[in-house]
């Protein structure tokens, strides 16, 4: 029997456990030291392999770069490595190309008499959703171009950087504007913030009265108001001791007559400096929609040039003006098999949703063959997760079974978020509880697949919950003044795991010398299992026919 026919006609399941690595094992493991039957069984039932999922082998710029949803999501579909988010803008910051286009524009609006230019974004090095190096450059360039009023609107991270260290970021860019406004009257200050997970950088439209606090903060000037930012996180770290970076309120930073700094008015021009879209694109179309826009209630909204640092959203082309044009990503493995008529199911919480649908199928929103592939979206729910660490885990697969008992589905892909998101809350006892929802959740799962012939992989985007503690460089945990441990909140450059699991009878092994096997090589993977031919330029399937 050819590997096309064994695998003629039965259904592929694929789970994505989101950020779920491979740890140490150790006491800050939470995947560890979850109690995993599943996933501990499913290793021993069939191939398991670990899998680079950060850094180079998902196109980003270093090694040292922890992987993310959108470029796991991104390689995983695409089963080949793209550049990736910093290294694309990267690319042409270094060969120039970024201040030929919408920049040139962008500074020549700002320049008009009394015009600003208002720069918004994430002041973080994670490199996940922005990057310290293009808000200097950005910074240098608008001195050099002539920018005389700019104001900077900062979101705080601590979820890819540490946590608790957002007045080392205002206070590193406190100093960069003095340095480059002294001796001059170039008037440039800090306007407006505060934590990303109220302010601003909501995502797949879960909560847009987040959006709507940075509107207050950004552009309109009625946030909380502040003589300066670092008051702003003084204050609010006065008020909450221990408050997470990411959920400092919004705020706006007043003169001594009480007056907004830099809200955003008639004529100014507005540049989104994060190149990651998904959490970008809201603000982006509170922006740039006209009176169809539906988010929340703008007032009047500024006529102004507004530019993003990339593409956000390839089907609706938003931003319409952007600084760097996005990698173009084709014959994604979902088109490969919408293209052989299968049919296909995406199924995902909202937090996940797009992960699952625009960054697989290589950043395009809508299905390839509508008659074919039904996308679902599960309505997250809308609390810190780790109040409710089991998430959608368990509504999400019920999808899946739902669509295998049903039949005629090929393809079946899955998100199961509560690795990631609740390991960002860095709460440990909660992850351990959104790792065994997810292991509960595929124990279901599987049990369905089996019991149609099918094949289960499961695989995940990213490290997360897997190292919940801060280390040094010795790899040795931190603890705080009272040597409690200091709790990680971000993703990690650990190995993620592979299981593929053939309840068809068709047996699989591992194709030994892979060079660096990573999520690049699962598309060739799948199609390997749905016995469709690989296209040339994929990196190649890590299972093969045993025997
Ligand atoms: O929450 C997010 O935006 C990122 C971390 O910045 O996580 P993920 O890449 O898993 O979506
Ligand atoms: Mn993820
Ligand atoms: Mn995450």
């Amino acid at each position: 029997m050819t590997n096309a026919e064994a695998a003629s006609g039965r259904p592929v399941v694929l789970v994505v456990m989101d950020g779920v690595g491979v740890g140490t094992g150790d006491e800050y493991d939470a995947v560890h030291t979850a109690r995993t039957p599943t996933l501990d069984g499913l290793r021993e039932e069939g191939v398991y392999r670990e899998i680079f999922g950060s850094g180079t082998h998902v196109g980003l710029s270093s090694d040292s770069d922890m992987g993310n949803s959108e470029v796991g999501h991104n390689t995983m579909g695409a089963g080949r490595i793209i550049p990736q988010g910093a290294k694309r803008v990267d690319d042409a910051v270094t060969n120039g190309e970024i201040w030929e286009g919408a920049w040139r524009d962008v500074v020549a609006q700002a320049s008009q008499d009394g015009a600003q230019l208002h720069l918004i974004g994430l002041l973080s090095d994670g490199n996940v959703h922005s990057s310290w190096e293009h808000l200097v450059l950005l910074l240098e360039h608008a001195k050099a171009d002539g920018v005389s009023r700019l104001r900077v609107h900062g979101l705080f991270d601590g979820r890819d950087v540490e946590d608790r260290t957002a007045h080392r970021y205002v206070a590193d860019l406190e100093a960069k504007l003095a340095e480059l406004t002294e001796g001059t009257d170039l008037d440039w200050r800090i306007a407006s913030g505060g934590g990303r997970m109220v302010t601003t950088m909501d995502r797949y439209e879960a909560n847009w009265g987040v959006v709507e606090q940075g509107w207050k903060a950004h552009v309109q000037g009625t946030a909380r108001p502040f003589g300066s930012a670092d008051e702003a996180i003084t204050t609010m770290r006065e008020e909450t001791p221990g408050i997470s970076d990411q959920l400092l309120g919004a705020f706006t930073v007043v003169d001594g007559d009480g007056e907004a700094v830099g809200p955003v008015r008639d004529g100014d021009a507005v540049v989104i400096f994060n190149f990651r879209g998904d959490r970008a694109i809201e603000l982006t179309r509170a922006f740039v929609e006209g009176d169809g826009f539906t988010g929340f209630d703008r007032g009047d909204w500024p006529d102004v040039l507004f530019a993003g640092m990339t593409l956000y959203d390839g089907d609706t082309n938003m931003p319409p003006v952007r600084l760097v044009q996005p990698p173009l990503i084709e014959d994604t493995v979902s088109e490969v098999i919408a293209r052989a008529g299968l049919r296909q199911l995406a199924a995902s919480e909202t937090q996940k949703y797009g992960h699952m649908t625009y960054f697989w199928n290589g950043n395009r929103s809508d299905p390839f063959d509508p008659a074919t592939e039904t996308y679902i979206d599960i309505p997250s729910d809308q609390v810190e997760f780790d109040q409710r660490p089991w998430m959608k885990s368990a509504e999400t697969v019920d999808y899946v079974i739902e669509a295998l008992q049903e039949g005629g589905y090929t393809f079946l892909r899955s998100n199961l978020a509560g690795g990631d998101m609740v390991g960002h809350t860095g709460n440990f006892e909660s992850t351990v509880i959104a790792v065994e929802a997810v292991d509960l959740a595929i124990g279901r799962l599987a049990r369905q697949v089996k019991a149609a012939g099918g094949c289960l992989v499961v695989t995940a985007d990213h490290g997360n919950s897997e190292d919940m503690v801060e280390r040094d460089k010795s790899g040795a945990p931190r603890t705080d003044d009272d040597g409690r441990p200091l709790w990680k909140t971000a993703h990690s450059t650990n190995l993620v795991p592979l299981h593929v699991v053939d309840y068809s009878g068709q047996d699989w092994r591992a194709v030994e010398g892979v060079e660096a096997p990573g999520l690049s090589n699962l598309a060739a993977t799948l199609l390997t299992l749905l016995g469709l031919q690989v296209p040339d330029d994929y990196r190649p399937s890590l299972v093969e026919p045993a025997g």
